[in-house]
């Protein structure tokens, strides 16, 4: 955790869930209701086709629904693509760019990652996003350089923390059950923090740095009770609402 950041747990959904999955999110918006979503809180980022339906069943709860992806354009002739507007006007309030899926899957690069979270801000959204290094990368040593690079192409200049959202996932602990050990993560986030602060300054010292990469209710305390880590990016666990509230709740002690 970091002093004076309020931690997020976040779901991404990634390309799971239908009509029937929406009783998840009813009981993740009831869930997270309480003295605890003062100090803490949630997002689920559903597949877009229940982006709608979705926030209009958290309007009275702090559960915030977010996207997946954007477009970095406003409009246009962009089949298939999902503009920022078009988030913000389902009343999502989030979006993640870069995840590791979607620059494997599309090529997407850390030059256009930074023009969606341009895309994002100019919606009004929070953008959330991704960077982390291979299995290889790692093993060779190169997992600081990487970080270093994704971070410093992809997050647009004059990013401010209240609309920016960093996720540390390293590709090879995603949906693996694989996780680094907490030395390791302790030294990406203080990496990842040092460099936000050389770029950003105070603003730097307030951007959520999320970890993420098979994060469970069984190894979530340790995780989160790392330094710099101030919430989670949460795949698979997600998709049940015990379990991402289980995950959620560990911050009933970690903030205690
Ligand atoms: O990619 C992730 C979240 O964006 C992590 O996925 P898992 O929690 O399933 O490993």
């Amino acid at each position: 955790m970091t002093p004076d950041v309020r931690p997020l747990v976040a779901g991404n959904w990634k390309m799971n869930g239908t009509r029937d999955s929406l009783d998840q999110i009813k009981a993740i918006a009831e869930g997270v209701q309480g003295p605890l979503s003062e100090k803490v809180e949630s997002l689920i980022c559903p597949p877009a086709t229940l982006l709608y339906v979705a926030t209009a069943l958290c309007t009275d709860s702090p559960l915030q629904i977010g996207a997946q992806d954007c477009h970095q354009n406003a409009s246009g002739a962009h089949t298939g693509d999902i503009a920022a507007e078009m988030i913000a006007d389902c009343f999502g309030t989030h979006v993640i760019v870069g995840h590791s899926e979607r620059r494997t899957d599309h090529a997407e690069t850390d030059h256009l990652v930074r023009a969606k979270a341009e895309a994002a801000y100019a919606a009004d959204l929070t953008a959330v996003i991704c960077i982390g290094e291979t299995a290889d990368e790692r093993k060779s040593g190169q997992t600081l350089d990487i970080l270093k690079r994704q971070l410093s192409g992809s997050v647009p200049d004059g990013a401010k923390a209240e609309r920016t959202v960093i996720a540390y996932e390293p590709v090879w602990a995603i949906g693996t059950g694989l996780t680094p050990t907490t030395a390791d993560v302790a030294e990406a986030h203080a990496f990842l923090r040092t460099e936000l602060v050389k770029r950003f300054g105070a603003e730097g010292k307030l951007m959520r740095i999320l970890y993420g990469g098979s994060v469970k209710p069984s190894n979530a305390m340790e995780l989160m009770a790392v330094e710099n880590v101030d919430g989670a990016l949460i795949g698979g666990a997600s998709l049940k609402a015990a379990d991402f509230l289980a995950i959620y709740r560990v911050y009933e002690d970690l903030t205690a």
